[in-house]
């Protein structure tokens, strides 16, 4: 069964968001799905919610006015805590509405209060839901929590029916280690199985698992969204110049626009240090493009052997080598990709330096090189020779089974990106018709080189695609069919600040 981890689940939260589907219709699902599964297993009877303040009480809150619309049912429900406390609108808004559903409410802050207050409404319960905490859970239990888990084992062991919302309170949803947890006989995930779930240690307190859908849409999971990037790692506040990325660019000699726009979309993407390496001829015009880029000027008018032991000791001082866009496909400039591609540790391959690419070099890169390749549909075609599927899911098929097999992350780059690590696959459909100008491919690897310095290769690759259109949606606001691959340049810091990732 396929799992997931927290961390995907909220970034699925948030790209459903940013579909339209809100939190709030989420939430509802997942009440509705709760007060199903309480009348499968009681048929009537009382019924005692335990619910924390965040949206795993939330869900609590939805199910416990489900059921109390249903006849048979005497529905109560204790929060843990004051009702201004709870965390989020949602789950505030769904607790406001108890008021008018006949469901007995009490509040209890201190542990202190459960003898006296909600003893007996615990034994009184013939079910008992448990909604403390579900995917939110952080550090040691505190108090009032910590009593009212102790409550519910309590009922368990005397034979009472126990359903976890989401995951039994206190089980770590990804590890599945705790402190302390609920006893349930039934946990309803919801969405997806949840890692912690599977662990050996969770088995004896989840009971039986059951996955509900909450309505969740598939293209809040297939494609790459702003949840994505919220998983991305933050820049240190108190990071030192290079902690957040030395990038080194090597690219032109034929063409100089190339790896000046790779060189600065790594920077507008929050890389401290970018140096450009490239042939003599264009080493001063790329220099004049902006004060902001560090120049390193190769030997001969291309990039050729003479290079290398410059180029080894530049790819020793930076994390990740952007190579490709502009350098021509000469000879002795493939036969230097290929020499020196070993010593990198993380490379973004675009353009050109695919051509370099064969079945030998993938092999003598595996273990040693992380490798993400961004072509388009032409230059996948040559690296897989054979032509590349202009039907969508065989497209998918072909990156899948490529990336797989090459053991690289691969962006194949055209209305509708695809990246895949062999293992994952994410679609992107930022990006318009402007964007078939020349240079936003080598925006797209400076941006992705960038992420790639901080963060996983296949998160780095989908993000970037996602950044890269939606930087390019911002410029075409304004510059319509003429938007040029500088424009893009210039948005990418909007994008990122938005995403909160700068
Ligand atoms: N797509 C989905 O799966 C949906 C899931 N929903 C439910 O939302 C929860 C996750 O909600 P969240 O608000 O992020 O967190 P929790 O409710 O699990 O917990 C936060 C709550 O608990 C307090 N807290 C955290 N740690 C501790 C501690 N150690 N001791 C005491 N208190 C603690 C914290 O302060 C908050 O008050 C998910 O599991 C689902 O049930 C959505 O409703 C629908 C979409
Ligand atoms: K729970």
């Amino acid at each position: 069964m396929k799992c997931i981890s927290s961390l995907r689940m909220k970034a699925i939260d948030r790209n459903c968001e940013y579909l339209g589907l809100l939190p709030i219709q989420l939430m509802e699902n997942a009440g509705a799905a709760i007060a199903q599964s309480v009348r499968e297993k009681l048929g009537s009877g009382r019924v005692l919610f335990i619910a924390g303040r965040g949206n795993n009480g939330g869900d609590a809150f939805v199910a416990a006015r489900h059921l109390a619309g249903s006849s048979g049912y005497i529905v109560k429900l204790i929060l843990l805590g004051k009702a201004r406390d709870i965390g989020t609108k949602e789950a505030f808004h769904n607790f406001s509405l108890l008021k008018f559903s006949r469901v007995e409410v009490i509040e209890i802050t201190d542990s202190s209060q459960f003898e006296a207050e909600a003893s007996d409404w615990y034994s009184e319960a013939d079910l008992l839901v448990d909604a403390i905490f579900g995917t939110g859970i952080k550090g040691k239990i505190k108090e009032p929590e910590s009593t009212a888990i102790d409550y519910i084992n309590r009922e368990g062991r005397a034979g009472k029916k126990i359903i976890s919302i989401d995951i039994p309170s206190g089980l770590d949803p990804d590890g599945g280690s705790f402190e302390k947890a609920v006893h349930a006989g039934l946990t309803v995930t919801f969405h997806r199985m949840k890692t912690g779930l599977m662990s050996e240690k969770a088995k004896e307190y989840t009971g039986i698992i059951r996955v509900a859908e909450i309505g969740i849409s598939a293209d809040a999971e297939q494609y790459v969204g702003p949840g994505d990037l919220m998983t991305l790692r933050r820049r240190e506040s108190s990071g030192h110049k290079g902690d957040s990325g030395r990038i080194l660019v090597i690219g032109g000699g034929p063409y100089s626009g190339a790896p000046a726009l790779a060189a600065l979309a790594a920077l507008k993407a929050g890389a401290d240090l970018v140096t450009a390496a490239v042939p003599a001829n264009v080493a001063e015009i790329v220099a004049s493009y902006s004060p902001n880029l560090i120049v390193r000027k190769l030997s001969s008018n291309i990039l050729c052997p003479e290079d290398v032991s410059i180029l080894l000791d530049l790819i020793n001082s930076h994390n990740v080598v952007v190579m490709g866009m502009g350098l021509g496909r000469a000879p002795e400039t493939l036969e230097t990709v290929r020499k020196i591609l070993p010593f990198c540790r993380k490379a973004v391959l675009d353009a050109d330096a695919l051509a370099a690419l064969s079945d030998t070099v993938f092999e003598s890169l595996a273990g040693n090189c992380d490798l993400i390749i961004t072509p388009h549909a032409g230059e996948f075609a040559l690296l897989r020779d054979m032509k590349t599927p202009e039907n969508q899911d065989s497209r998918i098929k072909a990156v899948r089974e490529f990336s797989e097999k090459k053991g690289v992350v691969t962006l194949l780059k055209g209305k509708i990106d695809i990246i895949s690590d062999g293992k994952q696959t994410l679609l992107n459909r930022t990006g318009n018709t402007g964007m078939t100008v020349g240079g936003t491919g080598d925006v797209l690897a400076g941006l992705t080189g960038s992420l790639f310095s901080r963060n996983p290769a296949f998160l780095a690759a989908a993000c970037a695609a996602y950044i890269n259109g939606a930087a390019g949606d911002l410029a075409f606001e304004k510059a319509g069919n003429g938007l040029l691959a500088t424009d893009i340049l210039e948005k990418i810091p909007e994008i990122i600040k938005e995403a909160d990732i700068g």
